[in-house]
């Protein structure tokens, strides 16, 4: 089910009302409906929030994901604003999952997500568990058509590559599109030995994903990661960017399913984001697995927050 978009959750302290180099997000962002072309701005920032944890649920994990856009938007909304008034930004609204039923809420996120790209408008979805993905994944590919090579970069301690041969979950995404779409490939940054078995490294390599182990994303070693990320764009057209927020150490991200002890640091994942979406083939972005209902004083939040932050402002710069 959509729902319309509201300025409900945009609120935040007032610097000045006039002077726009004191804004913050809540004194900038628009409502906009997903498929409505887009205004004069040269760049137009989109979010739209999936709010669902049926993936999670169906996959055994925690639930509590589908509370996430909205909280997403209260730590968003206070943030001080760094871009010009070139840039324009709009909340879409949500989607809901009702029932249980996530296909039909993939498939409306797919469309929001698609009239976004369509009217020239860059999405950021705010998740919903990593089944945020799917959706993400069917509006993209219906917005550039079935040609078009498409670059899937995932930052996760999980390659989601499990079975869906009974239902898709929040951890079959990338086996559901590879199975099936032969002009897709998969980059995953931030593996874990701990978060996968053995079987799932054999099905990483049945489908030739490339990825790099949590172990191997130090500050000292990024250069080398992000080298090997540039060339996984080189060989696609399209480029689109998924965050699970379990990639991070639980140490800042204890707000998640599945936490890790032995995940990422925050910066070495700003660092990520920064390059992966400043490239100009880079169209869409979906931060997912925040679950407000088991984070520590709001820190997982604020930290999905102040990560989207970096990605608008680092945009095709
Ligand atoms: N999106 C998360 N997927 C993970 C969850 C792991 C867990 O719950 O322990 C996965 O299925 O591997
Ligand atoms: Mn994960
Ligand atoms: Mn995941």
């Amino acid at each position: 089910m959509y729902i319309q978009p509201s300025l409900h959750f945009w609120t935040g302290r007032v610097d000045s009302e006039t002077d726009e180099r004191s804004f913050r997000y809540h004194q900038v962002i628009n409502t906009s409906d997903p498929c409505s072309a887009n205004q004069k701005s040269e760049k137009s920032i989109r979010f739209i929030g999936f709010k669902s944890d049926e993936g999670v649920r169906r996959n055994k994990g925690r639930v509590g994901a589908g509370k996430a856009p909205d909280e997403i938007r209260k730590s968003l909304a206070k943030l001080p604003w760094h871009l010009s008034a070139s840039t324009s930004i709009c909340d879409c609204g949500d989607v809901v999952c009702d029932n249980g039923k996530l296909e039909e809420a993939q498939a409306e996120l797919g469309q929001a997500v698609s009239g976004i790209i369509q009217g020239k408008g860059y999405p950021i979805i705010l998740g919903g568990g990593h089944e945020t993905f799917y959706g993400h994944y069917l509006g993209v590919r219906s917005a550039i058509g079935e040609h078009v090579k498409l670059g899937m970069i995932n930052i996760d301690a999980h390659f989601d590559l499990r079975s869906y041969d009974k239902e898709p979950t929040s951890g079959t995404m990338f086996k559901q599109i590879l199975d099936h779409d032969k002009n897709s490939s998969y980059f995953c940054a931030g593996i874990q030995k701990q978060g996968n078995t053995l079987a799932l490294f054999d099905e990483a390599k049945r489908h030739s994903v490339e990825f790099i182990l949590e172990e191997q994303l130090t500050n000292k070693s990024l250069e080398n990661s992000l080298e090997k990320m540039d060339d996984f764009i080189d060989k696609n057209d399209v480029i689109i960017l998924t965050l699970c927020m379990d990639s991070i150490s639980s140490a800042y991200a204890p707000g998640v399913s599945a936490p890790s002890p032995f995940g990422l640091a925050p910066d070495v994942v700003r660092e990520i984001i920064r390059k992966v979406v400043s490239h100009p083939k880079t169209i869409s972005f979906d931060v997912s697995e925040v679950n407000p209902s088991l984070d520590h004083s709001g820190q997982t939040v604020l930290l999905a927050a102040h990560l989207i932050n970096e990605a608008i402002i680092n945009f095709h710069e």
